[in-house]
Formats: C-alpha cells, structure tokens, sequence
C-alpha cells in the first residue's frame, strides 16, 4: 500500500506549492492513475514515493512505513520504475538491461538468464529474438515492453509509472495499455501511473485521482469519475466522450444474450469492449454480431451508453 498524508511540495522561489496537503491512499494491488492538467504535481507526487523529491511536510508511506526514513538507494530497489522514453541503456543489449537490478541485487547468473527470459515473455517479446538486441533496434512500443520487464525483473511490489507510452504511436499503445495493464493487475502489482491521457487513465486505473494545481479534485473507480464527476472542472476533463468512455470499459459478455444468430453475422469475442462491438456494427452496417453461442444487439450497445438520469451529460 502507498499512503500520502497530508503531503506538501513546494520548490524553492514558487509562487504556490506544486503539491498541496495531498491524502491518497492505493491500496495493495491496485494502480492509481494520477491524471491533470500540465504542472499540477503528478510527477512530483510520483517522485516523493521514491525520495527523488523529498515533501516539505507531510507523510509517504510504503507499506506501513514512512518512506523519510529509509534509505534511498534501498528503498528504490524495492519499487519498479518506468519512465517516458523508458531510459534503457542504449549500448547494453534488452537482456542485460532487463538484468541490470537483479544484477545489482547479486543474484546468481543461471537465475538472472531465466529472470530475463520470464520477463520478456511475460510483456510478450520471444527471448530468443529480442534478449541481444540493442534497444536502438527496437520499435518505440517494443522499448517500452523492454522498460516494464526491466521494472519488473527483481519483482518489486510497487510499481512508479510516469507517461510509460507517451512516445508509443497511438495504435500500439491501446494494446500496451490493455496488455501491461492486465499483467500488472495479474501480478497483484501496487501501481502509480501519471498519465496525461484520460482513456489511459480509464483503461489502467482501478482508481483514478484527478489533480489541479497541486490538489487532488477527485478520486474515484473510473465508473464512479464518469457517473459523477465532482465538479465542472472534472467534468470538462472528461470531456465529451463520456458514453464512448463507459462502451471502452464494458466488455461484450456483460451485455450479450443467449439469443443465437445466423452464422453471417459479423463475430466479436467475447472479451472484446462494446467500444469495439460499436466500431464493428459501425463499419460492416450489421446490427447484431455473433459472441460465441449468444449475440450482442445495437440495442444492448445503445442502453450501455447511456448515463445515469442524474448525470449533467444526460441533461437536455
Ligand atoms: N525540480 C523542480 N524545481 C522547481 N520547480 C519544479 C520542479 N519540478 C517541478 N516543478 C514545478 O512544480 C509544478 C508541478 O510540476 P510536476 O512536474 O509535478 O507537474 P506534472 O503535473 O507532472 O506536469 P506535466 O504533466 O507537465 O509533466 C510545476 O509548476 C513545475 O514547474
């Protein structure tokens, strides 16, 4: 578990504190999502949990303990870190880099090689074709792969995850999101992730905390952000793709029936998004799509999406 209490950041010479009297709690095995607008303190909050920035007043505990009072370098082998751009070493090979802590740590070579193997098969990239390449022959989503088995590889219980996909070109990052984030949920992973990406946040998040200006707005299930936003300001930030965002989240099995259809109907999988389920009957014009024994109608779709009566989107 990470618990902030009452934590404060301010730099030197600021005007106003980057972090304000934040209290956010994420329990054992979930991933938080901190989302805001830019400069509202995500990474300092981010930094504070592993002592890259020391709070001015307040509290950071990791798993019951204040953070201040641990050694840094120690503290820091416990929690994974994967950063934007992911920092691999550029002349070492995937191998070596995904190695480096375990390395550090002093575990045995014949453990380390089958470490390295795991990691990599776990973010999906074949050991035997990846382990001595440079990250330089990689593709961006493939680097970030390499960055997560790497934070991964000494099996840290936390896991600091600021803009992991900034840089991954949109296509490959939805199935990063999705992938990485069912492994780490898997894994029973304890996880910050700053994020400027809301569908990101969504897709990630058990939680997402919303910041602005150094406070925390709101920090709700993603179901709970988009059925009740706190405020304008939450509600803007969501922007006007509540409905699509709730399809995104829904899988096709929640809504399907046990109707069967022809067999010349498009199929969707069953774990496949209604979002999904939605682009399908967009594109092919069918209104029904096969899912497995049963079926899901544009019917079913249609009821998804809509907001509960109270919410300031369904108004008017
Ligand atoms: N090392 C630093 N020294 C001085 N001011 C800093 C430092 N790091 C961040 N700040 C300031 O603190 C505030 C919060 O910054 P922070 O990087 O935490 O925000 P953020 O929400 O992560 O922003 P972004 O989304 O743009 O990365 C900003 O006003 C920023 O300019």
């Amino acid at each position: 578990m990470i618990r902030f209490e009452g934590v404060v950041k301010r730099y030197p010479g600021a005007a106003s504190a980057a972090v304000a009297s934040l209290d956010l709690t994420v329990e054992e095995g979930t991933t938080c999502a901190l989302i805001g607008p830019s400069g509202c303190g995500k990474s300092t909050t981010l930094r504070m949990v592993n002592r890259l920035v020391e709070p001015d007043a307040g509290r950071v505990l990791v798993g019951g303990r204040d953070v201040a009072g641990i050694d840094p370098v120690t503290l820091r082998r416990g929690i994974g870190y994967v950063l934007q751009g992911v920092g691999l070493f550029p002349h070492r090979s995937v191998g070596r880099n995904v190695a480096a802590v375990p390395a550090l740590l002093g575990w045995k070579r014949a453990r380390i090689l089958e470490r390295v193997d795991a990691m990599l098969d776990l973010v999906g990239l074949d050991p035997a074709l990846y382990r001595d390449r440079r990250p330089s022959e990689l593709s961006g989503g493939q680097r970030q792969r390499v960055g997560v088995a790497r934070a991964l590889a000494a099996d840290p219980p936390i896991l600091l995850m600021d803009e992991p996909f900034g840089a991954v070109d949109p296509v490959a990052r939805d199935r990063l999101q999705d992938e990485i984030g069912a492994i780490l949920r898997n894994l029973r992973k304890t996880v910050i992730l700053v994020t400027h990406d809301i569908g990101e946040a969504m897709r990630m998040g058990d939680r997402v905390a919303l910041m602005r200006d150094g406070h925390l707005v709101q920090a709700d299930t993603p179901e709970q952000l988009l059925a009740a936003p706190a405020d304008d300001f939450v509600e803007n930030f969501l922007g006007g793709t509540r409905a699509l965002r709730r399809l995104e989240r829904l899988r096709v099995r929640d809504i399907a029936d046990a109707q069967t259809t022809a067999p010349s109907h498009p199929a969707i999988a069953p774990e496949a998004s209604v979002r999904e389920a939605l682009d399908r009957m967009l594109a092919t014009g069918a209104t029904r799509l096969v899912v497995g024994s049963g079926s899901v109608t544009l019917d079913a779709v249609r009821k998804a999406a809509q907001l509960p009566k109270d919410c300031p989107e369904s108004r008017g």
